[in-house]
C-alpha cells in the first residue's frame, strides 16, 4: 500500500480526514463501490494543510505533512489532469516568443550560430540581461491553467524563501507540495533544458558544470497582500525570472532593483508581459512594493549537484558552442534551498 505513511501522522491537523479512511476492501469477484472508494484526488483534497504560522516557523510537522503525502499528491495531480478540462492546453512552442524560439531551435541544430540567441538579450544592468521570452498573447492559456491549479483543492506548498508568497507555487519535483501535474512538468522541463540552460551558459560561461540541477517557483505580488521582497542574493548559479502578466493586466510599482557593485548604483527595472530577466544568483536584487494591480512571475534557478555554485567568473570560459547546447546526464538530486 503506497500511502501507508499517511497513517503515521499525529491525529491533529496533518491527518487524513476520517472519511478518507473508509475505503472498502475489494474482494475477488466483487465490484468496488465507487461511492465509498476514495481516489487519490479526493484523498488529497481532504487533507488539512499546515497553518501559515507553522509553515513560517518551519515546524517539523510541516515537513512531515509533505513527506508523508508525497506519493498521494503525485497521484492526485495525475488523476486531476486526466480530467480533460484540466489539461494544460497550450502548445509550448506557441507560448515561447517566436524570435527566441526560432533562434534557440536553430542553435540546437547548429551551435555555431548561437550568437543569434545571444543577440536577443539586452544587458539592462551590469550582468543582467532581458529578452522577450513568452508571447504575451499566449500567456492567457498559462494563467487560466494556473487558476485551475489553484482551484484544484490539492494542497500546494507556497514558496517561502525570504517571505511566504501565498499565491505562489513550487514548480520543481525536488520541492515538497510542488505542481506535479505531468503536462505542466513537461513545459517546465522544456523551458529549463531547451532554453534556460544554454542561454545561461552563453551569457555566463562560468556556470557550466554548476547548472545540472533545477529549482523553480511562481510568485504573485498584490497591493495589501504580498507586496515586495527585500534586498537579497539567490542561492543559484543563475536565475531566470519570467513575467506572466497578461497584456492588459497593469500594475504600478513592483520594479526590481539590481545593485551594480562596480558603480554602487541601483538600476530599477520593470517587467512587461512575457519578458524575462536573467542574472547570476549573486547579483543583489530587491522587489519594490507594488502599489496597484498584480504582478505574476515564474522564477527558475540552476545550480550544480548538491547546490554547488561557481566561486569565480573565470572558469570554463573556453568551452565551445557544441558543449553549451547539451543537456547534462546527471540525475536530479533533492537539494533545495527552501
Ligand atoms: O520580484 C521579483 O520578480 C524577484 C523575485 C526574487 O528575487 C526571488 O523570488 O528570489
Ligand atoms: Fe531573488
Amino acid at each position: 500500500m503506497k500511502y501507508t505513511t499517511n497513517h503515521q501522522s499525529t491525529p491533529t491537523q496533518n491527518t487524513l480526514s476520517q472519511s478518507t479512511l473508509t475505503q472498502s476492501p475489494v474482494t475477488q469477484g466483487t465490484v468496488a463501490q465507487s461511492t465509498t472508494a476514495q481516489t487519490p484526488l479526493l484523498m488529497a483534497q481532504n487533507l488539512v494543510l499546515p497553518s501559515r504560522e507553522e509553515m513560517l516557523q518551519r515546524a517539523p510537522s510541516v515537513q512531515h505533512f509533505w513527506d508523508s503525502n508525497r506519493n498521494l499528491l503525485a497521484d492526485a495531480w495525475q488523476e486531476w489532469e486526466a480530467i480533460p478540462s484540466n489539461q494544460l492546453n497550450i502548445e509550448s512552442d506557441l507560448l515561447l516568443d517566436e524570435k527566441l524560439r526560432a533562434a534557440v531551435t536553430q542553435a540546437w541544430r547548429e551551435p555555431a550560430i548561437e550568437s543569434e540567441v545571444e543577440n536577443l538579450w539586452q544587458e539592462v544592468s551590469t550582468d543582467v540581461y532581458q529578452s522577450q521570452f513568452f508571447d504575451p498573447e499566449q500567456i492567457v492559456e498559462l494563467r487560466n491553467y494556473l487558476d485551475k491549479v489553484a482551484a484544484s483543492e490539492i494542497p500546494m506548498r507556497p514558496p517561502y524563501g525570504i517571505v511566504l508568497n501565498r499565491y505562489g507555487a513550487m514548480l520543481d519535483p525536488r520541492s515538497e507540495g510542488y505542481l506535479a501535474a505531468p503536462s505542466f512538468q513537461k513545459l517546465y522541463r522544456k523551458i529549463v533544458d531547451e532554453y534556460m540552460r544554454p542561454i545561461a551558459r552563453l551569457l555566463f560561461p562560468e556556470i557550466v558544470g554548476y547548472d545540472t540541477q533545477s529549482f523553480g517557483f511562481s510568485i504573485q505580488y498584490q497591493a495589501g497582500k504580498d507586496t515586495s521582497l527585500r534586498l537579497h542574493t539567490d542561492a543559484s548559479s543563475v536565475t531566470l525570472n519570467i513575467n506572466i502578466n497578461l497584456p492588459d493586466e497593469e500594475f504600478a510599482g513592483s520594479e526590481v532593483d539590481f545593485y551594480d557593485p562596480s558603480t554602487g548604483k541601483v538600476n530599477r527595472l520593470s517587467f512587461k508581459p512575457g519578458t524575462a530577466m536573467i542574472h547570476r544568483g549573486n547579483v543583489a536584487h530587491a522587489a519594490q512594493p507594488i502599489t496597484s494591480g498584480t504582478r505574476s512571475n515564474l522564477v527558475l534557478w540552476l545550480y550544480g549537484d548538491r547546490m554547488q555554485i561557481p566561486n569565480g567568473r573565470n572558469q570554463n570560459t573556453s568551452i565551445d558552442a557544441a558543449q553549451r547546447w547539451t543537456t547534462p546526464t546527471s540525475k536530479q538530486d533533492t537539494f533545495a534551498p527552501f
